[in-house]
């Protein structure tokens, strides 16, 4: 016993070490593509070592792990205005400061000042007004946030019931919020930290509404952050996770602003009061569309965090026997162990593959926009939708099988897993409900489909809509076609068109039959999401497969990368046999196939599971995990972590002498 220590061994666990030397590329020319080629790579380490010098980011994970929640808060508005400091310092460019966010891990109090409001200016602020507000917030001279959510409302934005009416008199706008479902509730940063907020308010002119417009609000004082007459602010409580964040309410009461704090690019009101708009209706929802295509993004880093954890986990923990011969094998080696992990690491390329393609298309998109072009929003408002959705949607379930597949120790907030499923759950909630989000690509899809139907040529991701479906014959015709990428995706996107034909028909069909188009819908929602679903799916699987079939790289890293896309793609297809076997995308031979393929394929990627893993290139404290370290040394890790327990602080717990003391002396005294 005495030989135990809560040291860490210096050298890396062998059982790790085996897996490393077994794998069939180079690690690091994988993370190279991972991050857009080496000298991004080596900045980001350069930034990465710079962070990781200064000791407080390693405290920080205990405040974080066994701090109150006002001591988390506190400690990461300490780590925010570091990393700002450090901006400002080092002169970082927009894309290092995004790598930083990157590295931290997204729990910033003051997250949603550079994720929301400086966006929000950007998008939705004159020139001018640019000019004065934008640069103070880069400046961090102002500190905002995005607030827009109500008690009452949060997805029906034209149900928002807070007002900015216009006073031509004093030239102002009235702030009012004018009942208690009327309070913003839940905007990031709001209840504590931030001095300004951009409030969605509904415009009101002499009595007529005209829609919900931005109004910049200044909430407390700059000389010393009390709050400022009229307006009342507060923290909405704790949550399930994300608590280094003061997500707040807000009420306003006659808070007066100057006619030009109303963000005026998209529609302006005169002095005189006249209200004038210019382009489309929805130019307002700018910087939400923004963050869905960044949320692809960030549900890619959850996953790939969640499958460098459980592989690298599971390459160290031995349990039970397989060969009874042998000693307790890895449990890695359990087939039922990689078919719980496997499908996470696929996950993980995708979602890299696909929000790369969907980033570029609204880089692309927004460079129109911002030339008054808007031809490319619908179609890129119903793709970040429904990939937003999607993307958050299955990360979230499969990084909690990974926390399920680490036994008793995924449990533990020291392996980091069910802290990463709690803050990454609101992914599924917040810049859209999902399923609101996933509705709002079908009614896209279905518009699309009725053109298809009156022989409008399509573009864009819904192009394949115009296709004959009387020509599709299954591509696989026997079991080697399983690994042709490209059959699997004609599969995934005649399962995709069949799906929204056959919802579009009985919705057509419905209303035919009389019913009002509403309840026609309604009636349909359930087969519209599946619609939805089946297009972002196909989607993504496309995006895998154009991504890998475009890369250019050595042969043993696209054989990888290959073998993880066909097994990505086959996965799908036996969870979701169901749909596959419904749409006649697929028979019951080519679904045997399949669903045999995947399995095979578990045995294929296991030797380069941890090399996989290990070209995210996660830093040890980015991860936060005991068990899925670098090193491999997850007992000790464990161990180390119960150093920093409060709980251990003092052999004799105080509870002791307050409360069992006196019981145990009380019941030892008691005669029964
Ligand atoms: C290494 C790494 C280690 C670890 C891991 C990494 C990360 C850390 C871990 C975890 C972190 C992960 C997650 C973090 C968690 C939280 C995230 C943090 C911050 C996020 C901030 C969140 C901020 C917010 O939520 S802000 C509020 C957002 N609110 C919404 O999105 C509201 C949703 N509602 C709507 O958008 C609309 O109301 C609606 C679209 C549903 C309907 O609109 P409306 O009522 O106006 O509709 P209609 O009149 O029916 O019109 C519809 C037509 O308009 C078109 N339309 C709608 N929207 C748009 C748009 N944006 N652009 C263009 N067109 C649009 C629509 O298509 C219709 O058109 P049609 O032609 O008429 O059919
Ligand atoms: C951690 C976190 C951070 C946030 N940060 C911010 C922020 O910074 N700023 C901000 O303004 N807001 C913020 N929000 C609020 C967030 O944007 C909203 O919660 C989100 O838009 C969902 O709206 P809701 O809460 O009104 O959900 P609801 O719309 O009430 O959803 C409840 C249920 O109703 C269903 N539903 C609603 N409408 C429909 C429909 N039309 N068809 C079918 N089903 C429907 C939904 O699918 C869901 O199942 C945050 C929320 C969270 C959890």
């Amino acid at each position: 016993m005495s030989e135990i220590t809560s040291s860490i061994p210096l050298q890396i666990n062998p059982d790790l070490q085996e897996e490393r030397d077994k794998a069939s590329f180079n690690v690091t020319e994988l993370t190279h593509i991972i991050y857009g080629g080496i000298e991004k790579t080596k900045k980001r380490k350069r930034l990465e070592k710079l962070l990781f010098s200064d000791p407080f980011f390693q405290e920080y994970q205990n405040v974080r792990a066994f701090g109150s929640r006002s001591e988390y808060y506190a400690a990461s508005v300490k780590k925010s205005t570091k990393i700002f400091k450090l901006r400002r310092q080092h002169k970082w460019t927009d894309e290092e400061y995004e790598t930083v966010l990157d590295i931290c891990h997204d729990d910033l109090a003051l997250t949603l000042h550079h994720t929301m409001f400086i966006p929000a200016l950007e998008r939705l602020a004159t020139e001018d007004q640019k000019s004065k507000w934008l640069t103070l917030a880069k400046q961090y001279k102002i500190i905002g946030t995005y607030a827009q959510t109500e008690l009452g409302h949060g997805t029906y934005l034209q149900g928002l019931e807070t007002t900015a009416t216009y006073d031509p008199q004093t030239r102002e706008f009235v702030m009012n919020t004018p009942t208690l479902s009327a309070m913003k509730w839940w905007p990031g940063s709001l209840g504590k930290s931030s001095n300004h907020a951009l409030v969605l308010a509904t415009l009101i002119i002499s009595g007529k509404k005209y829609g919900m417009h931005p109004f910049l609000v200044q909430l407390r004082s700059m000389d010393d952050h009390k709050v400022l007459p009229g307006v009342r602010v507060g923290d909405i409580g704790a949550k399930m996770g994300g608590n280094s964040v003061d997500n707040g309410y807000l009420i306003l009461d006659n808070v007066r602003i100057p006619r030009n704090n109303m963000l005026m690019k998209n529609a302006q009101v005169s002095p005189d009061g006249k209200f004038v708009t210019r382009g489309p209706s929805k130019a307002n929802y700018a910087t939400m569309m923004l963050i869905r295509v960044q949320i692809c993004t960030m549900a890619y880093q959850v996953v790939s965090s969640g499958a460098t954890i459980g592989i690298r986990y599971s390459a160290v923990r031995r349990q039970s026997k397989l060969d009874p011969q042998d000693r307790e094998p890895k449990i890695l080696e359990y087939q039922t162990q990689q078919y719980k992990i496997f499908p996470g690491l696929a996950m993980s390329y995708a979602f890299l593959f696909a929000s790369r393609s969907l980033t570029r298309k609204y880089e692309e998109a927004f460079a129109e926009i911002q030339r008054g072009d808007f031809k490319s929003l619908p179609e890129l408002h119903c793709l970040s939708s429904g990939l937003k959705s999607f993307c958050s949607e299955h990360s979230v379930r499969q990084v909690e099988i990974i926390r399920q597949s680490c036994g008793g120790h995924g449990y533990l907030n020291a392996a980091g897993l069910g802290m990463l499923v709690n803050a990454a759950a609101p992914m599924i909630t917040v810049e859209g409900e999902n399923t609101v989000m996933y509705l709002q690509l079908a009614r896209y899809i279905l518009k699309r489909f009725a053109g298809a139907m009156s022989g409008q040529q399509l573009d864009g991701s819904t192009s394949y809509l115009s296709m004959d479906p009387a020509t599709y014959v299954c591509p696989v015709m026997s079991e080697t076609d399983c690994r042709n990428l490209t059959a699997l995706c004609d599969i995934y996107r005649y399962r995709s068109y069949m799906t929204v034909c056959r919802v579009a028909r009985q919705v057509q069909h419905d209303m035919e039959s009389d019913m009002p188009q509403h309840v026609a819908i309604n009636k349909n929602l359930v087969d519209l999401v599946r619609a939805a679903k089946a297009h972002s799916y196909y989607i993504v699987v496309k995006d895998f497969v154009e991504g890998v079939d475009a890369l250019v790289a050595s042969a043993p890293v696209i054989k990888v990368l290959r073998t993880l896309c066909c097994f990505y793609a086959a996965h799908g297809i036996a969870e979701y046999s169901g749909d596959f076997l419904e749409s006649e995308a697929v028979g019951l031979h080519q679904l045997k196939w399949i669903k045999n393929l995947q399995v095979s394929l578990l045995g294929e990627i296991r030797p380069d599971a941890v090399a996989l893993v290990d070209a995210f290139d996660y830093h040890d404290i980015t991860l936060s995990s005991a068990l899925g370290c670098y090193d491999g040394n997850a007992y000790e890790r464990l161990f180390k972590s119960t150093e920093n327990d409060p709980m251990n602080k003092e052999e004799v717990h105080p509870s002791y002498y307050q409360y069992l003391k006196p019981f145990m002396e009380e019941m030892n005294k008691s005669k029964l």
